[in-house]
């Protein structure tokens, strides 16, 4: 239980963050001509430290991924797909693309209303419509984008029976290696879709990497004011487990039914210490000014980063965080928490 001096510090550092926000969002105008202001770019620092690390250990992740072998294939010319779920604008296909790192299919899943202004966009804007090749059909209306490497579709991530179909519409293969990608989303889902999800995904790709990007501890006072601040009403069961979880270094997150074979929760802290490249963070630390290291701390012990792995053919021994000693078969899995 948070004391009431630590208590009022935590829900002061919360109340503060929205500061670092507030002036991003300010930033983001001027940057976009709509206002005039020369000294804001000097006060947003914070979250772009913030926003690095997710985005640093995302992709370090994702390469590993997309640089493993197949068992049988010849180099460099194994088959992978990506699924991500709930990708709002998320811009990570037209990066890799220009990385030249774009796997054989890319597939994202958001509301309608989402995936058709991101199709409309996509349509109208030649810089994007030209990643995704000449062969593309866009259809604003439907919310789809629909290329050979590249599918963009609408789907109500609770509906899980429809998740099937939506695949086989993606041209996605079940038995293809598959890292999935939950980035600030399932947060916003009640626990019995949540898990379903997962369920679902962990049943369907049998080689697969199922990577998860959330907040956690959402019953210290802390998480609670960050709740209250983002009106984020759905907080789950297996957010307090994964807190849990993560304070613990225990190692079966997200193993409900004890079907994957293998999960890591890390919080963000460490995955900024141990396993974002130590080049790149002296990189952005020079870029920032860094001086409120509590606020920082505190912060980055709300998010973690997790994932989950089905790996039958073995291909993953590799993959993740270095000595994550975090390794759960099925049969040593533990009892299920209860929600
Ligand atoms: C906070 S945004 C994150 C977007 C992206 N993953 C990222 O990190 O940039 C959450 C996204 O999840 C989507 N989402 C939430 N619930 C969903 C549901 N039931 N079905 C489909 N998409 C959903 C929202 O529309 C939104 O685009």
């Amino acid at each position: 239980m948070a004391t009431p001096v630590a208590e009022s510090r935590s829900n002061r550092a919360a109340v503060q963050a929205t500061n670092d926000d507030a002036s991003a969002s300010k930033l983001s105008c001027v940057k976009k001509g709509y206002m005039k202001d020369d000294y804001i770019h000097l006060f947003v620092r914070r979250p772009v430290r913030r926003y690095f690390a997710r985005w640093a250990a995302l992709r370090k992740l994702l390469y590993q991924f997309l640089d493993c072998e197949g068992s049988n294939s010849e180099k460099g010319s194994t088959k992978k797909q990506i699924l991500s779920l709930g990708a709002g604008f998320d811009t990570t296909y037209f990066q890799l693309q220009d990385e030249g790192k774009a796997p054989y299919l890319y597939v994202e899943l958001d509301f309608k209303e989402v995936t058709s202004k991101k199709a409309s966009l996509i349509e109208s804007c030649s810089q994007l419509r030209d990643k995704i090749g000449a062969t593309t059909s866009i259809l604003r209306e439907n919310g789809e984008v629909l290329s050979d490497h590249y599918r963009l579709l609408p789907v109500d991530l609770r509906d899980i029976p429809n998740l099937d179909d939506v695949i086989l519409l993606a041209n996605m293969d079940p038995s293809v290696q598959t890292f999935i990608i939950a980035e600030c989303v399932l947060i916003y889902l009640d626990p019995d879709s949540s898990r379903s999800i997962v369920g679902w995904a962990e049943k369907t790709f049998s080689t697969a990497i199922f990577f998860l990007y959330e907040q956690i501890h959402p019953d210290d006072a802390f998480g609670q004011q960050m709740i209250q601040i983002w009106r984020v009403e759905a907080v789950h069961f297996w957010v307090s487990m994964l807190c849990q979880l993560c304070k613990q270094r225990q190692k079966y997150f997200l193993i409900r039914d004890g079907r994957f074979q293998k999960a890591v929760a890390w919080d963000m802290l460490r995955v900024y210490s141990k396993f974002v490249d130590a080049n790149e963070r002296r990189r952005i630390e020079r870029l920032e000014l860094f001086d409120e290291f509590e606020e920082w701390h505190m912060m980055q012990e709300h998010y973690c980063v997790a994932y989950g792995i089905n790996d039958v053919m073995g291909l993953y021994g590799k993959f993740g965080f270095e000595n994550d000693e975090q390794h759960v078969s099925k049969t040593s899995l533990p009892a299920s928490p209860s929600p």
